[in-house]
């Protein structure tokens, strides 16, 4: 790193620290050494061999000075380079900070819990590659600058501050958290706000508009002295005419507050009676269960029809047709499945991802149990999603879990899988009950497993551009037998993928869309060999960075060992083996695409490695065998 930015770094931790005039228990921040490679609290870089700093973290230090941007973002190594300023729960203050917006590699600023005051630069709304802004509890006041140019923007959240006047359009699709509650904005919730629930808004006194109970008014209210042509209603109390129109506001109020309740008093009634319930609060409270007055999360013990409501009141269902049949595709035992037979049957919460919910549903007559995935915000039209799914019927792979049958309105889609007990690799690799071993050939048996059936399915599906498109561990599931499979191929369009910081591999490959999903494949398919060869979880506690990005660091330092899983260490497992497929772990999650092996070449890779395993082992141990 460069003496200026060093110096700055250094300049900008004593503005922090109030010119050190607390001691704050950090290491480094001197002039002396080198943030990079000697390790300065706080402080993350790219990569220890040409580095440069990745993120900046001093939450919760007890810091009482200054936030000066300009002493990072007017470097220009500095301000290329950071992409997440942390700095929340502090007692920072520091009233403008217009400077940021040179921060061009800002992905991530979290200023919440301080002492900041005064507006909100516009600036702000020029760092174009913002993924979450946390400002939240602080005396920030004044308008909001116009954030909707973002367009990545994934949250915002700003309650308990001053901010004031109307909210500005954001592009509230794309927002997976926003908050703004408890500041003193005004007018109406712009268009799509009501995606999040009203707790996203209350504590705004002069805020009207869905989700919030107040209804905006449509007309202006007229100008009240105005009214009285001598001018003079103030000293000498209300004209008739303002007596008028209090008593008409009031009787519109009470209008208004009565349809309100009758609604309410409606809504749980046929609650009650039926589970085909409309529930116009359930897509708010699925987006944003945490603040949702239930959820399964802090109810574990709900009952089964609760869960069946949950799963099925949604709008959509109401215009279902509610006797149609589901399309069966593979298994004889769900035909002639009825949509409303599923809505009867019994059925448990299994998960929630980012695509939707997945729930058990035991379904007796058939004798099976199903799991059930609803799908939210599907992109693919209706039409477009049968011919995918009737095309991915087509091409089967023992280790590829197939839908068994789904539902599909304009409103509501349905994947029916067969219920697979063992749950998923995630949660064998970083959920095991003590005791349990997932040992090292197991492992390589669950790797070789999911390579062949990859490379199987992206042979056949080519041709089709339909590639995986949201492999992980989560997807891998493993049945009665601990046979592996590949869950949700295909069912992700480019449009419904993940846009986290964990995605940037799917950089654009030669400006082909297509080529780039198979190669995004290759990345997530490497990003599981290594969550094997670590046990680590894929975006894990290392320094914040995500699990290749620390793998790939710690192996360029020449710790590979300390990758390992100690699991894997202590069981004695080949060294060897372990790092050859770790070489090829890291050959797929190269940042650049067209780098990175073709599937058929990883399978050739790991082959070998099994069959040298295969070789120096007892023949008779099976190779999903899990000891206890
Ligand atoms: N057929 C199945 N049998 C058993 N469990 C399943 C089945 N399908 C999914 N699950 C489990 O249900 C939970 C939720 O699955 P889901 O696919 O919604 O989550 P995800 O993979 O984390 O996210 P997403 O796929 O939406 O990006 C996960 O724990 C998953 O392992």
């Amino acid at each position: 790193i460069d003496v200026d930015a060093i110096k700055s770094l250094v300049s900008f931790f004593e503005n922090l620290s109030g010119n050190f005039s607390q001691s704050v228990p950090v290491s480094g921040w001197n002039q002396t050494s080198d943030p990079c490679t000697s390790n300065w609290t706080g402080i993350v870089c790219y990569d220890q061999t040409s580095p440069s700093v990745k993120s900046i973290v001093l939450k919760e230090f007890n810091l009482s000075g200054t936030f000066n941007p300009s002493l990072i973002c007017n470097v220009a190594s500095l301000a290329t380079s950071v992409a997440v300023i942390s700095l929340e729960n502090n007692s920072l203050h520091g009233e403008s900070f217009d400077t940021i917006a040179n921060c061009k590699g800002l992905t991530h600023l979290y200023l919440s819990g301080n002492k900041f005051s005064g507006s909100l630069p516009d600036s702000l709304s020029q760092l174009n590659n913002l993924k979450k802004l946390e400002i939240s509890d602080n005396g920030f006041s004044g308008p909001l600058p116009s954030l909707a140019r973002i367009s990545g923007l994934v949250e915002f959240v700003a309650q308990n501050n001053h901010l004031s006047g109307s909210i500005p359009e954001f592009d509230f699709l794309n927002l997976d958290t926003f908050n703004v509650s408890n500041n003193d904005f005004s007018g109406p919730i712009p268009p799509g706000g009501d995606r999040f629930a009203a707790t996203s808004y209350l504590g705004n006194p002069q805020l009207c508009g869905v989700p919030l109970p107040v209804r905006c008014e449509t007309q202006a209210h007229p100008p009240l002295v105005a009214q009285n042509a001598s001018g003079d209603s103030k000293k000498n109390g209300p004209s008739t005419s303002e007596i008028l129109m209090y008593s008409g506001y009031a009787l519109v109020g009470l209008i208004v507050l009565l349809i309100v309740m009758l609604k309410v008093c409606k809504r749980g009634k046929k609650k009650e009676e039926s589970i085909k319930e409309i529930d116009h609060s359930f897509h708010s409270k699925e987006k944003d269960a945490s603040t949702a007055t239930y959820t399964y999360e802090s109810n574990e013990f709900k009952s089964a029809a609760m869960s069946k409501s949950e799963v099925f009141t949604g709008n959509s269902v109401e215009s279902a047709p509610v006797s149609s049949s589901l399309i069966v595709l593979t298994s004889p035992e769900v035909n002639g499945l009825k949509f409303d037979e599923l809505l009867k049957a019994p059925a448990e919460l299994l998960g929630r991802g980012k695509h939707g919910s997945v729930y058990k549903v035991n379904c007796e007559e058939q004798g099976m149990t199903l799991a059930v995935k609803r799908i939210k915000d599907w992109s693919l039209a209706s039409n477009d999603f049968k011919i995918r799914m009737k095309r991915l019927n087509n091409v089967k792979h023992p280790n590829v879990l197939p839908v068994v049958a789904f539902y599909c309105s304009r409103q509501e889609k349905l994947l029916v899988y067969e219920y697979q007990p063992n749950g998923s690799l995630l949660k064998l690799l970083h959920g095991m009950p003590t005791g349990r071993v997932f040992d090292w050939s197991s492992r390589l048996g669950v790797a070789s497993a999911i390579v062949e059936a990859l490379a199987f399915m992206h042979a056949e599906l080519r041709a089709d551009g339909i590639a995986h498109g949201n492999l992980k561990s989560s997807n891998i599931l493993f049945n009665n037998n601990m046979e592996p499979s590949i869950s949700e191929y295909g069912l992700m369009t480019i449009n419904n993928r993940d846009a986290s910081p964990l995605n940037n591999n799917t950089f654009h490959f030669n400006n082909d869309p297509i080529e780039s999903e198979f190669r995004a494949d290759i990345h997530a398919l490497g990003v599981i060999l290594l969550e094997l060869l670590t046990g680590k979880m894929p975006m894990v506690e290392n320094n914040g960075m995500d699990l290749a990005t620390w793998v790939v660091s710690v192996v360029k330092e020449e710790w590979t060992v300390e990758v390992f899983d100690r699991a894997l260490v202590r069981e004695g497992a080949s060294e060897e083996r372990m790092v050859n497929l770790l070489q090829i772990a890291i050959k797929c999650v190269n940042r650049s695409p067209e780098l990175r092996p073709s599937i058929n070449e990883v399978a050739v890779m790991i082959n070998n490695i099994k069959e040298e395993d295969e070789r120096s082992m007892d023949v008779s141990e099976s190779p999903f065998s899990m000891r206890i």
